[in-house]
């Protein structure tokens, strides 16, 4: 039997930064992927994604500059997906060479584990000092009449030609970003929630505007609407809601959410407990087996389910091992072994102008009576952030002067995020900021500036 010091079952984020890391550290290693290499992230999520989602970004950036620009080009379909299978599809193959090169394992199949030193693919039994249970999530299919007619965010990241009449079923991050998309197209696009919002976890004034701007692109808001049945129609299909609603349509999306892949791994066999979100595990990343650890998206888990929590996490139990194994080396001088603490962790929906936040939601620094404050960056800015008026920041300061968190709205949110990430882990003060020199012109510049100035919290309105 091959033996291993650390079997990684799953091969996303959550699995593969520790692999190498482990690997460096001269561990012998495999990871067992049942479908394809580098996990859902790199092949089926964020990286397809973005890059299907450029060009609608250029397009909005363009329409945002009128008739500064002759024409209004549009996005050939058929190209952008050429081009998506150009760029995305040689991924998976450049990692598979990497981690081969580095002496990584990489096993085909679906992988179970037997017992905690034993896993086992497709019949083949492999022995290891310790397991990671690194299995993500998969697309969840309402259990509705018609439901085979039903897609999932995979199969619209592979639409040959893009249909005409789209709806999305859910208010969560997968159906906003690609109803943006969907609506820059040029489609009819109809969005169905169950409940009375949309993007739930974000700043809820900015997801208004955000919708209102949709709204005015043929993108229709479906809100307390349950989804009752699918049927085919001679041109396409007819949705129906409980309370009546039908909506005619060439394809429907069902993002009604994730749910993690704890079954037939071995779980109920090993007595490691599961929820309903998850694998749970203690603040070791441990599950109740002292050698079975579990990472990313598979984890039940309070903070968001997104790659650079999986990658954080898949670091730690990195180190955690590397910890574990050099102090049975050296009893004498164990290494402490902290529990995990994540840092100030920055959310971002990729819809076309994107929304983006970090730290304490501003609602519940309303609350708390901290300090509100807004940057209407884009309109004080507007050489800068290409004529988007209506782009601005929200943030709250503490009674230190340190901002808590905050919230963007605008096209630069992704990256303008991360500045701000920085700026609430670390608490840095205005004086702080004031210390340092950013090139300008640029995104982060314009916003540093305004953003100093009100943390001295005098007076003046910007
Ligand atoms: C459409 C979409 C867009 C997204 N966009 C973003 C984004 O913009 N930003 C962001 O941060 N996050 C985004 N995410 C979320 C992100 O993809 C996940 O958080 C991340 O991939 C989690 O990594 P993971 O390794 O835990 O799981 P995964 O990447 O899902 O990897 C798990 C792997 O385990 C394999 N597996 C499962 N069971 C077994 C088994 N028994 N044996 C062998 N292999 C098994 C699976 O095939 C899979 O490849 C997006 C997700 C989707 C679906
Ligand atoms: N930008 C990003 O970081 C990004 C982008 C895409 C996906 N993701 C990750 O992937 C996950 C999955 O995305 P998602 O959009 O499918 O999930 P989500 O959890 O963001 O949204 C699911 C939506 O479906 C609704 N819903 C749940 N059950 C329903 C039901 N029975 N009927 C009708 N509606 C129902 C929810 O109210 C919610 O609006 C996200 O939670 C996130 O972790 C992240």
């Amino acid at each position: 039997m091959m033996n291993y010091d650390v079997i990684f079952i799953g091969s996303g984020h959550a699995a593969w930064h520790a692999a190498v890391a482990l690997t460096q550290a001269q561990k012998k290693v495999a990871l067992i992927e049942k479908d394809t290499l580098a996990g859902t992230c790199t092949n089926y999520g964020c990286n397809p994604k973005i890059l299907l989602e450029g060009p609608f970004e250029i397009l909005e950036d363009m329409e945002r500059l009128g008739d500064i620009f002759d024409h209004q080009p549009a996005v050939n379909w058929e190209n952008l997906m050429r081009y998506k299978h150009e760029v995305i599809d040689p991924q998976k193959d450049g990692l598979e060479k990497l981690f081969s090169k580095m002496g990584i394992d990489i096993i085909s199949g679906h992988g179970v584990i037997k017992d905690k030193h034993t896993v086992s693919v497709e019949g083949v039994d492999y022995g290891t000092k310790y397991i990671v249970i690194a299995t993500g999530q998969r697309s969840h299919f309402l259990d509705v009449t018609g439901k085979e007619y039903l897609h999932d965010s995979r199969d619209f990241m592979d639409l040959e030609s893009f249909p005409e009449h789209i709806t999305f079923i859910g208010g969560g991050y997968i159906s906003i970003e690609f109803a943006s998309i969907a609506s820059k197209f040029g489609s009819e696009v109809h969005v169905i929630s169950h409940s009375d919002q949309i993007l739930k976890p974000f700043h809820q004034p900015y997801v208004k505007k955000l919708a209102d701007k949709l709204n005015k692109e043929n993108v229709t808001f479906h809100y307390n609407e349950e989804t009752a049945r699918i049927e085919k129609t001679e041109t396409g299909y007819k949705l129906t809601t409980e309370s009546g609603l039908a909506i005619d349509t060439d394809y429907i999306v069902d993002a009604t959410g994730r749910i993690p892949n704890v079954e037939n791994i071995g779980l109920d066999e090993l007595g490691i407990a599961y929820s309903k979100k998850g694998i749970k595990v203690n603040k070791h990343l441990l599950t109740s087996v002292d050698n079975i650890y579990a990472s990313g998206d598979v984890l039940d888990k309070e903070i968001p389910k997104l790659t650079p929590t999986a990658t954080f996490e898949s670091n730690y139990i990195a180190l955690q091992i590397m910890a574990r194994e050099a102090n049975l080396l050296n009893p004498v001088k164990a290494l402490e072994l902290l529990p995990i603490k994540y840092p100030a962790i920055p959310s971002v929906a990729y819809t076309l102008p994107r929304i983006a936040q970090v730290g304490m939601p501003i609602a519940e620094a309303e609350e708390k009576g901290y300090k509100i404050k807004t940057i209407k960056f884009g309109e004080n800015l507007r050489f800068e952030y290409k004529n988007e008026t209506d782009a601005e920041m929200v943030f709250a300061l503490d009674n230190r002067k340190h901002v808590a968190g905050a919230a963007i709205y605008g096209h630069a949110a992704d990256d303008l995020i991360n500045i701000m990430t920085f700026i609430v882990e670390k608490k840095m003060s205005a004086r702080e900021l004031n210390m340092m020199i950013f090139a300008f012109p640029s995104a982060s510049s314009g916003i540093l500036d305004l953003l100093k100035v009100q943390m001295l919290d005098i007076d003046i309105e910007l």
